[in-house]
């Protein structure tokens, strides 16, 4: 069925391929990554649209010697399928098996790890230059998205990028599209530069213009009038400083070899638009490319199926509620970066898009632009996983907290993530929200206290991070009235003897069933801060043992602020803290990773044991 792929497990094998063989090639991609991804899941979309510039790269460039940086990374698949992972595919983004990012572990193939977005023209401009200090004659390839290609950093790296003389070639895999539609004015310049001359020199054919490529050198100086239709001065791109090249169809496997066997040879900045499609070759995922962004697994022929409507996720509790209280308050703004629909935003964007803000994957811009909202009166409401929301930290303090601006942070992906592993994972927002003066953190048990706690960041006149995990909950039914809770208080869930369990958001349910067992008090936190002290206090000199548990790095985290707040009452206590160990978590399936972290209640009691036993 794959009678070359199954003959390619290194790039010098794809090397030894003729031009003629490379389309077979690239069909049994397809169908190797459509049966591979349907048994796995993965990112489908955005590995369909790049198989042809996959096996360009590693036919013209000299890999792993040369450098190869994916931004994001999630596109990757056929660049693991090409460096003698295809095995490995069946274990792609599980438990010991291979990530669905690049891995520097993994491959000398994977030359910078990912994950976030708008990273590679940094790293590779950083390789370019190492080569340079170091005589050698290697290149640097960027590969970055549309989508990504939004993002700040990449604008910082090619502002730097292309003042330097460095042997960095950029390039655009143009798709038009990010997760969802793509926003902004550059995805409308990119539209401009796709239209009138630039597309028409594109559909003459890169063939036409490659079969009289010119000179290299001649290529190199810019001579426009050698190269007509090729290299178009005046984009945005040669004002930064590159030598702009394109468009050209990035499913066309003999213009993207020539393209790219002319570009190598060339010193400096170089930077290459690529078209491609999101979802080529399987029918369904070029309908609904977004769909098919990021998938479990799934029945090919048949593909994905709508799950039959269970317990509703924080993610659509969120989404409901940010729905509902916008009809109550005109004030109400929606902001994500680049993640309306795993935000859970598509409703609201729905019903209210003179309210509703994709600003484009970028994290630090939605932040300060809430701000400004909140300045002027408004009650901006930013979407944002945990994890996304690092990127963003100055602004918070800066921009937010010091400024007590009525911003609320509305932190999905709280905690551990499963199959992106470690580059997602939420593990370290308790650690960096409590420690910022102004802010409120609460942390939801159940879906029920995720409504009332998004409602109760709306009648604080201050900065608020509401944070909860993916996927569903406790299965708590939700109650369509609003009520604030009141601030700072926690609910003593169980009373019991010796033991106090302190639990935060998603681990108060194994903490309930471990406190059945031992007989153990149990308290629902509920905020992270201010930490209700009075009751800390009370449960400090009630019992031997007080134990606090979190779905969040034990560094510095909620069971921290346990300890300084005792400390500060000058109250002694055996404590122990569960939560994340200080080490980074790599890919599997969520409820065995909180398993193993001892996140759960068998290993809560286990814990407790050992110290009372
Ligand atoms: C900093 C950051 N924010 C958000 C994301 C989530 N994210 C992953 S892929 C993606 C879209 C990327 O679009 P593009 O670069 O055009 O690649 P495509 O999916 O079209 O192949 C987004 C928003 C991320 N990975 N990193
Ligand atoms: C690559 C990336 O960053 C996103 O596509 C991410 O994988 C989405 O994660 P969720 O599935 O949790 O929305
Ligand atoms: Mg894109």
């Amino acid at each position: 069925m794959y009678s070359l792929l199954d003959t390619i497990d290194t790039p010098e094998a794809l090397r030894a391929l003729s031009r003629e063989q490379l389309p077979q090639l690239a069909r049994e991609l397809r169908e190797f990554l459509v049966e591979s991804v349907s048994k796995t899941g993965g990112h489908l979309s955005s590995n369909l649209g790049t198989v042809e510039l996959t096996i360009a790269l590693h036919t013209v460039f000299n890999t792993p010697e040369d450098r190869l940086v994916w931004d994001v990374g999630h596109q990757t698949y056929v660049h693991k399928i090409l460096t003698g992972r295809r095995a490995a595919m069946s274990g792609l983004r599980m438990e010991g098996g291979i990530a669905g990012f690049p891995k520097r572990e993994e491959s000398p193939y994977d030359t910078f790890g990912t994950g976030h977005s708008s990273t590679s023209i940094s790293a590779a401009l950083g390789m370019a230059v190492a080569a340079q200090l170091s005589g050698s004659a290697r290149r640097s390839v960027a590969i970055i998205g549309d989508g990504a290609m939004t993002g700040g950093m990449a604008f910082e790296a090619l502002n730097n990028a292309g003042a330097m003389n460095a042997n960095l070639l950029v390039i655009l895999n143009d798709n038009d599209m990010s997760i969802s539609r793509p926003v902004g004015a550059l995805n409308n310049y990119l539209a401009k530069l796709m239209s009138g001359r630039f597309y028409a020199a594109m559909r003459r054919g890169s063939e036409k213009v490659l079969k009289g490529m010119p000179p290299v050198l001649e290529f190199a100086k810019r001579a426009e009038e050698h190269v007509k239709g090729m290299v178009i001065p005046g984009t945005m791109f040669e004002e930064f400083g590159f030598n702009y090249i394109g468009p050209i169809d990035g499913h066309d496997l003999n213009a993207l070899i020539d393209t790219l066997s002319n570009i190598r040879q060339l010193e400096g900045p170089q930077f290459l638009h690529v078209v491609t499609q999101k979802g080529k070759g399987y029918t369904l995922a070029e309908e609904d490319c977004l769909l098919y962004h990021g998938v479990s697994k799934f029945d090919r022929t048949n593909g994905i199926v709508p799950k039959p409507s269970g317990n509703p996720s924080y993610t659509q509790v969120f989404g409901q509620w940010l729905c509902d209280i916008a009809a109550e308050d005109a004030r109400v703004v929606g902001i994500t970066p680049a993640m309306c629909e795993g935000s859970g935003m598509g409703e609201f964007a729905e019903k209210y898009p003179q309210r509703y803000f994709d600003v484009g994957i970028a994290e630090q811009h939605a932040l300060t632009f809430a701000a400004g909202l909140a300045c002027d009166g408004y009650k901006p409401v930013v979407a944002i996983y945990s994890t996304f929301l690092q990127r963003a930290y100055d602004q918070l303090i800066h921009d937010i907290a010091i400024q007590k601006l009525p911003v609320i942070l509305a932190i999905d992906r709280g905690g551990l993530v499963g199959a992106d592993g470690a580059t997602h994972a939420g593990s370290f927002d308790l650690s960096f929200l409590r420690c910022i003066p102004n802010m409120t953190v609460m942390a939801p048990s159940d879906e029920n206290e995720c409504r009332q706690m998004l409602y109760t960041a709306m009648t604080l006149d201050t900065p608020t991070a509401v944070r909860y995990p993916r996927g569903v909950g406790p299965g708590v039914a939700v109650c369509n009235e609003m009520q604030a809770l009141p601030v700072g208080k926690a609910e003593v869930r169980r009373e019991g003897v010796r033991v106090a369990i302190l639990a935060f958001g998603s681990m108060l349910a194994p903490a309930l069933i471990a406190g059945e067992q031992l007989d153990a008090t149990v308290v629902n936190m509920r905020f992270v801060k201010p930490l209700d002290a009075e009751l800390l206090h009370r449960m400090a000199s009630a019992h031997e043992l007080v134990v606090t548990v979190e779905e969040n790095t034990v560094q510095g985290g909620a069971g921290s602020a346990v300890a300084e707040c005792l400390a500060e009452a000058g109250i002694a206590v055996n404590l122990l803290h569960l939560g994340l160990p200080d080490r980074f978590i790599d890919q599997g399936d969520p409820v065995k990773m909180l398993a193993d972290c001892g996140l759960d209640s068998a290993g809560i009691i286990v814990a407790i044991n050992k110290l009372t036993k």
